[in-house]
């Protein structure tokens, strides 16, 4: 039997020992095996209590058994789900259940959720949508997948590659006329009003992209400096926690040390960096090396330094803030002596925490410029960006040579008809299909 036609099964809730564990039963089989397990099939979408169990062996676990018949299903097959108490032995016994009986067998990571799409429960954007949703970290990150998984993207391309057919039926049938000679002009005309307007609302919803892409992915911050000038120290204040060796001896960070925080529901992305110096330790040279490449890949590099003379040392596109920590050691401080032109300065009492709720301020707005208002973004993928721009790039060509010839023209909008197709998961998706959905989770 071919593989997608097997009946499949996975633990779909989290990892045991839990208090309830979940486990799916997608497949033709799925019917015969909670009649098997549970001694009868339970009433469909019933939750229904059964000792589990083969027929003359020992039960399995007291559970809760629901059976939803496909096609009326999550994914479209006959579906079974049994509730059972989440214990490592439970779900071991459950699983060497299931996989006694004939062409069943472990789910791969996302296929169930592959199976939904392949039966028409949900588009490609909307699977994209329900894999953030389950990895959203984040207030913001949620809500952008929620808009997704609600298809918003989905039904826009939808609606767009409506219109373009229209717009391709008028430009034909301009083509059958001019064969007999007559001016094709009254159909040209409204197909060409029709792609433009079309490419405007394609445009806008592009001009939004890239936030909410930057959404997905997070903000990332980058702590650097010479050794022992407290990024460390910065480090613990704003993960509020003790991620970070803090000592008094330098060149005490050598490895690349990163947090997730989730700023005013900004995912954030803090690494702390080895100290920048010149030194004969090959560890610490290597550590050094990450710290630099790292801070050369950031978004926003906080120049950490102890003193206003302390040189940068930081090459890269992310704009830099200086930082000067421990003004607490400074009697008397300095009346604001000139920092690098141009360059945001904060003064910071690391251990102390002076100064840091201000740091703190300035970046939750960063992050707000920086993911701007995502809140109408519907891309939260390259994927979908591509195909969108492919999409914009056939239109605009097809009004670019309409005059060349008709022909030209409707070839150009079978081409973007076909890009929001793929955009769908419509078309010869069969090798994207396997990237996007083996970024799963098993048993989703
Ligand atoms: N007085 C004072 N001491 C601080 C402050 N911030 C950090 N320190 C001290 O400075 C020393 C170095 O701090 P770290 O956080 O380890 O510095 P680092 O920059 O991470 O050092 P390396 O990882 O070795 O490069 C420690 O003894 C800290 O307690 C501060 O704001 N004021
Ligand atoms: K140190
Ligand atoms: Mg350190």
């Amino acid at each position: 039997m071919h593989p997608r036609d097997q009946t499949i099964f996975a633990l779909s809730s989290g990892r045991p020992p839990s208090a309830i564990a979940l486990v799916r039963v997608s497949g033709s089989q799925a019917g015969k095996i909670v009649t098997a397990l549970a001694g009868k099939l339970p009433s469909p979408r019933m939750a229904t209590r059964a000792l589990l169990g083969n027929v003359g062996q020992r039960p399995i676990d007291d559970a809760v058994v629901l059976w939803f018949p496909g096609p009326a299903s999550a994914t479209g097959e006959d579906v079974a789900e049994f509730h059972v108490h989440g214990g490592r032995a439970v779900l071991a016994a459950l699983f060497a259940a299931l996989s006694e009986f004939e062409d069943v067998r472990p789910a791969e990571p996302g296929e169930f959720t592959r199976r939904a799409f392949e039966n028409g429960k949900l588009d490609l954007t909307e699977a994209e949508g329900l894999d953030d949703l389950i990895h959203a970290d984040t207030d913001r990150q949620r809500r952008q997948a929620l808009r997704q998984l609600k298809g918003l993207l989905g039904d826009r391309a939808r609606d767009w590659r409506a219109r373009i057919i229209e717009a391709s039926a008028l430009i034909e049938a301009g083509i059958d006329f001019s064969d007999e000679g007559d001016v094709p002009a009254e159909l040209i005309a409204p197909a060409l009003a029709k792609v433009k307007a079309l490419l405007v609302e394609i445009e806008e919803v592009l001009a939004g992209q890239g936030r909410s892409e930057r959404l997905r992915d997070g903000l990332v911050v980058a702590i650097a400096g010479p050794p022992n000038v407290g990024k460390s120290t910065l480090m613990n204040q704003l993960a509020r926690r003790e991620v970070a060796i803090v000592s008094p001896h330098a060149g005490t960070t050598r490895d690349v040390i990163e947090v997730q925080l989730d700023l005013d529901g900004y995912p954030v992305t803090v690494i702390d960096t080895a100290g920048i110096r010149e030194t004969d330790d090959p560890v610490e040279q290597e550590g050094v090396r990450r710290a630099r490449a790292r801070a050369a890949d950031a978004d926003l590099v906080l120049w950490l330094a102890d003193s206003l003379q302390a040189a940068f040392d930081h090459d890269g596109p992310a704009p830099i803030w200086r930082v000067r920590n421990k003004i607490d050691l400074e009697a008397a401080r300095p009346l604001a002596e000139a920092g690098a032109p141009g360059l945001r300065s904060f003064e910071i009492s690391a251990s102390r925490g002076d100064g840091v709720p201000e740091l703190i301020a300035a970046l939750v707005d960063f992050a707000q410029r920086y993911f701007g208002g995502t809140e109408g973004g519907l891309i939260s993928r390259t994927r979908q960006r591509k195909l969108l721009e492919e999409t914009a790039t056939s239109l605009r060509r097809s009004v670019a040579v309409v005059r060349q010839g008709e022909e030209l023209a409707a070839e150009e909008l079978r081409l973007a008809a076909r890009s929001l197709g793929r955009l769908l998961g419509r078309v010869d998706v069969e090798d994207i299909l396997d990237v996007i959905f083996r970024e799963f989770c098993v048993g989703k």
